[in-house]
């Protein structure tokens, strides 16, 4: 038995969140929810999803809300609102304004449901966890965004294509921001349980091409499709069926770290940490020291964006 609500249940992310996590068996309570004028569209979606589960022969209890009453009891909540990127534009532009719908919604979360995770969606994703993270009081480990376990994903598929293997085989980790300056992990990682750099192929692998292909892979989607739908939902409903079943997975997500990673902390970004019942929980980790530097160059940038977003709220959201 598991309560999800999935809020900005309108907009193309959430919806298909939403839509994603309705397949998790032990889901059985999703709402969806969305802003006053936008009803019609949320009965729309909830009468097509109803059509899906009766096709499929699945039994869940579904609902549409603009109350935030229909908030509690949530297990999970999911904050997708916001405005999306365009041509152009790096998802830090959109930190100003995501912020204050992010906080307004963590303020509702821990008023309506004081006992849910919290899984941020809404970009910059790292900026938007730490707003959360403060606006619903709730301990870290119940406040973590996506971060960059889509980006691993993207690495993952890369990786697999380039040796002609099944994805599987493949284990990547990429840290630091959801944006420009994320760091992959090539120390951590493997094919077939082998050491990457242990592979005579390491040499030769175009590694720069294919990080930076990940960097872009956000906008390339955008520019050509309008947006990233179908990753970003999977991704979502990975990271919820880990919560809710209890998995102790290590996933890369943004995660409020103290020291975890060689004593860099204070602050919201993709690292790996253990997934459970009861939030995510960052993995003190040693990396390779050219990842270290690059690591601390993404962290001075996320904090130094996180804490303008903050003094600007101060101003027009105090506490
Ligand atoms: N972290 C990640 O990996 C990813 C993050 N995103 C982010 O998710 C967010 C949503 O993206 P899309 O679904 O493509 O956008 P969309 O435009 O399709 O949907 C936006 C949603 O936010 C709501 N919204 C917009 N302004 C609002 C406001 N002032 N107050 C309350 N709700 C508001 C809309 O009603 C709608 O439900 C964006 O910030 C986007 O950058 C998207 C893909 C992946
Ligand atoms: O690129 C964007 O703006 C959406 C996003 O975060 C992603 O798909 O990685």
């Amino acid at each position: 038995m598991a309560k999800v609500t999935v809020i900005g249940a309108t907009g193309k992310v959430g919806q298909f969140a939403a839509y994603s996590v309705s397949r998790i068996p032990f889901v059985t309570n999703i709402v969806l929810f969305g802003r006053e004028g936008n009803e019609d569209v949320l009965e729309g979606t909830k009468c097509d999803f109803i059509d899906s589960f009766a096709a499929l022969g699945r039994n869940l209890d579904l609902e549409w809300s603009i109350n935030p009453e229909d908030l509690r009891d949530s297990d999970i909540v999911i904050i997708n609102s916001g405005v999306p990127r365009h041509k152009g534009q790096d998802r830090i532009d959109l930190a100003k304004k995501n912020a204050k719908i992010v906080a307004n919604y963590a303020k509702m979360i821990a008023a309506y449901s004081p006992d849910s995770i919290i899984l941020v969606v809404s970009n910059p994703v790292d900026v938007m966890t730490a707003v959360a993270l403060k606006y619903s009081g709730f301990p870290p480990n119940r406040v973590f965004g996506l971060g960059t376990h889509l980006d691993s994903m993207r690495l993952k598929s890369f990786v697999a294509d380039h040796f002609n293997v099944h994805v599987s085989e493949v284990h990547t980790r990429i840290v630091g921001e959801h944006g420009e300056s994320m760091v992959p992990l090539w120390s951590a990682t493997t094919i077939g349980g082998i050491q990457i750099q242990n592979l005579p192929a390491f040499s030769s692998l175009p590694k720069d091409e294919m990080v930076d292909r990940v960097r872009t892979a956000g906008l390339h989607i955008i520019e050509k499709s309008g947006a990233t739908i179908y990753g970003p939902a999977a991704a979502i409903s990975t990271l919820v069926r880990t919560v809710l079943g209890n998995e102790n997975r290590i996933l890369s997500v943004s995660a409020y770290i103290k020291s975890e990673v060689h004593n860099i902390g204070d602050v919201c970004i993709g690292v790996p940490a253990r997934l459970n019942r009861e939030g995510a929980f960052p993995v003190p980790i040693r990396i390779d020291e050219s990842e270290v530097t690059g690591f601390q160059q993404s962290v001075e940038k996320i904090r130094n964006v996180t804490s303008e977003i903050m003094a600007d709220l101060d101003q027009s959201m105090p506490l």
